[in-house]
């Protein structure tokens, strides 16, 4: 259920109101610009973000509300002043009940395809790291604008996993088969400098501020075309990569239990887990 809150301010505040697990306050928030139509959707699953089954079915629903909403343009940021977003909630993957990893992965599957294929223009305002699902949230957007000092990239190998297909697809659009081939092999992390070198993000930013400023700019850009034209062109470049993805997403969701049910796998992801508790003392 979406409450709708009118400001004396040209800005209006859509806001979930929704039970939330580690966050306080609604786990996605939006707020929508009346003038330009911009909604600014903020990631708020305290402390890093991480997509949990819940969270992400959060995320889904919203782009749903918003499409309803005819909004003209969508930025994608966080709260954080570090974290964009910290990829999968790893607790998803100790140990899980097979049916809930399954949903798990579905969940990351309709995310990613919901994000991606939104009629309205999408920006990136990657305000902090953004590993493994992280980057895929930055990938599914129109345009990645980055603040300098994070990172950026799909670690996943580095963790045992195996890159999806539909996310190596992602990855090879943006910064073209060399490029995705080593990094996805690598699990290599970029620096925001690295990032814009390789086109994994469009432009850099100083601070939030001057992000959120170009990122603004760049929905400008579309201010006086035809949203139907602009749509139906991002749909026919993007449907068919979101159908493949749909017609091959039981064996890509087998392949992910297996992954993640083996014990080689278990035992990497403590030890991945301890060294994240490690690198804090
Ligand atoms: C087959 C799969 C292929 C592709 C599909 C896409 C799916 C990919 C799978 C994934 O996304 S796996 C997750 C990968 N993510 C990471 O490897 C990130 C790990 N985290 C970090 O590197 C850092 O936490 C950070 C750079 C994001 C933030 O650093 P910092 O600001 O210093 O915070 P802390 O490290 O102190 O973290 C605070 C708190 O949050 C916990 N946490 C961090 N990341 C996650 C996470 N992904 N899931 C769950 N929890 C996470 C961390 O352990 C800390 O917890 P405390 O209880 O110790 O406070």
């Amino acid at each position: 259920m979406l409450r709708k809150i009118a400001n004396p301010a040209r800005l209006l505040t859509f806001q979930r109101t929704m039970a939330s697990t580690a966050s306080t306050g609604p786990l996605v928030r939006t707020e929508l610009d009346s003038q330009t139509g911009y909604a600014t959707v903020i990631l708020n699953r305290a402390p890093v973000n991480s997509l949990s089954l819940e969270f992400m079915a959060e995320i889904i629903k919203t782009v749903d509300e918003l499409e309803r909403s005819k909004i003209r343009g969508m930025i994608l940021t966080s709260p954080s002043s570090k974290v964009f977003c910290a990829g999968l909630d790893v607790l998803e993957m100790v140990n899980p009940s097979e049916d809930r990893l399954r949903s798990v992965w579905r969940n990351l599957q309709d995310t990613w395809a919901k994000l991606y294929g939104t009629s309205f223009p999408t920006v990136a305002l990657i305000n902090g790291h953004a590993p493994a699902g992280g980057c895929l949230l930055a990938l599914t957007c129109e345009y990645r604008i980055m603040c300098s000092n994070f990172s950026i990239g799909l670690n996943e190998t580095q963790l045992g996993l195996a890159v999806p297909p539909w996310l190596q697809k992602t990855m090879r659009n943006t910064v073209g088969s060399r490029e995705a081939e080593i990094a996805c092999i690598k699990g290599t992390m970029f620096s925001s400098e690295e990032a814009l070198k390789i086109g994994l993000v469009d432009e850099l930013a100083a601070d939030k501020g001057e992000a959120m400023h170009k990122a603004c700019n760049y929905l400008d850009t579309f201010k006086n075309m035809s949203p139907y034209a602009r749509s139906a062109t991002k749909l026919l470049l993007r449907n068919k990569k979101i159908e493949d993805m749909k017609r091959a997403r039981e064996d890509d969701i087998d392949r992910v239990v297996k992954n993640v049910m083996n014990s080689d796998f278990q035992a990497g992801l403590a030890a991945y887990l301890q060294s994240l508790k490690d690198r804090k003392k």
